[in-house]
């Protein structure tokens, strides 16, 4: 794509930029936003996807028509099929497949990777067998390789529009960390440092739960009190369930926690908020979940949550109802009311415990 191209606005503040090959497996929306900053910052990105007639048109219009029209494309991007090739390429891979496809993908292509090659996991699901986060999957298919994980409050529709935005580079490998930061950071993308791979995983995967719910309240134009209630429950929520799990609940006052949280509970850019929008208005889940023709991690997320936390006996009100609401036919009203006259508790539960309230 360079030679046909105009050259990238410089993103990267750096005074001695260095060139990296690098590659970003999967074609949507997130993985265009990060071809994009990294192209931008100067580095040679090459850009796998599973179709072809999708990597010729890029390479053509120099845009990713389907998930981000109207965005160019500019700098040293290769579009590929060629998933050994753009692997073989790369210095390190960024994977932005979503949750359901995430194993697979990397499953069949496993040898590819090479001995200590940084990948770093773009994903916010949980996978259905085992309740795996990415990163474990990563761990388990490639073990050769390091790992981290890139989230944060990241809506891709912002990222390509150069957006200020900052995000969270999580990994117990300082290398890794600090690789990542010089790769990305730029003047309108700042990436942080967390050493809680799991909870910040953790967390861009369980907010989706209540952007969908705060769509869902959006809808019903429920006010700016109820907004705040549903977010900040959601937090008291998605922290209960993250320390049961061995996260840290300090990762939760962070970026990828309540800063990923505010974001997509409070956005119309979030798929997950639209699905949640969508519900609000009478749409049955499968009409919204086809007329968003993106992924809603959310939705695959809270059936596994709600699984987890009842097998674990962890109180998770929010994710109940919800689950009610999308698989259970339960009235919203219904639903709600039964949230408002339960039994009152404890505000901040890492202050006064729920048992003793
Ligand atoms: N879009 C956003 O604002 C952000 C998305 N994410 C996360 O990034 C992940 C990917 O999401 P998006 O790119 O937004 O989704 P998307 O719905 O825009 O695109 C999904 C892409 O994955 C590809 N794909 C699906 N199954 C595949 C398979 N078996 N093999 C190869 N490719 C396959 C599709 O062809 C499509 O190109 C999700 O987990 C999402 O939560 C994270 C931060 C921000
Ligand atoms: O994770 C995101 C922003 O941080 C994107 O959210 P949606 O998948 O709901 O669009």
């Amino acid at each position: 794509m360079s030679e046909n191209t105009a050259a990238p606005e410089q993103g990267n503040s750096s005074s001695l930029p260095v060139c990296h090959d690098v590659a970003v497996l999967g074609g949507g929306s997130f993985g265009t936003a990060m071809v994009k900053v990294l192209a931008e910052n100067g580095h040679r990105v090459h850009f796998w996807m599973r179709d072809q007639a999708q990597a010729d048109s890029i390479r053509e219009t120099g845009q990713n028509e389907r998930y981000m029209p109207g965005i160019a494309l500019a700098g040293d991007i290769e579009p590929t099929t060629d998933f050994p090739g753009a692997v073989a390429s790369a210095e390190i891979v960024f994977v932005a497949i979503p949750s359901k496809a995430f194993r697979d993908v990397i499953h069949q292509h496993a040898d590819c990777f090479r001995d200590g090659q940084i990948v770093v996991s773009l994903t916010k699901g949980i996978e259905a067998q085992g309740f795996k986060l990415m990163s474990e999957i990563l761990q388990d298919e490639i073990p050769q390789c390091r790992i981290g994980v890139l989230s944060g409050p990241n809506l891709a529709a912002e990222i390509v529009n150069r957006d200020l935005t900052a995000t969270v580079i999580a990994s117990e490998d300082p290398e890794v960390r600090a690789c990542v930061q010089n790769l990305l950071g730029c003047e309108y993308f700042r990436v942080y440092a967390n050493v809680d791979m799991y909870g910040v995983e953790l967390a861009g995967a369980l907010k989706n739960i209540y952007a969908i719910v705060a769509g869902l309240g959006s809808a019903l134009e429920m006010g700016e009190n109820a907004k705040a209630m549903l977010i900040t429950r959601g937090m008291a929520e998605m922290s209960r369930f993250a320390v049961s799990l061995g996260a840290n609940p300090m990762t939760f006052l962070g970026l990828a926690g309540v800063g990923d949280l505010i974001v997509t509970c409070t956005s119309a850019k979030s798929r997950n908020f639209r699905i949640g929008y969508a519900i609000g208005k009478g749409k049955p889940l499968d009409e919204a979940a086809a007329e968003l023709g993106q992924v809603a991690e959310g939705i695959y997320t809270l059936k596994l949550v709600r699984e987890k936390s009842e097998a674990m006996g962890i109180q998770m009100p929010l994710v109940h109802g919800l689950h009610e609401i999308l698989y259970g036919n339960a009235s919203v009203k219904a639903v709600i009311s039964g949230l408002m006259t339960a039994a009152q508790n404890s505000d901040v539960e890492f202050i006064l415990p729920r048992t003793i309230v």
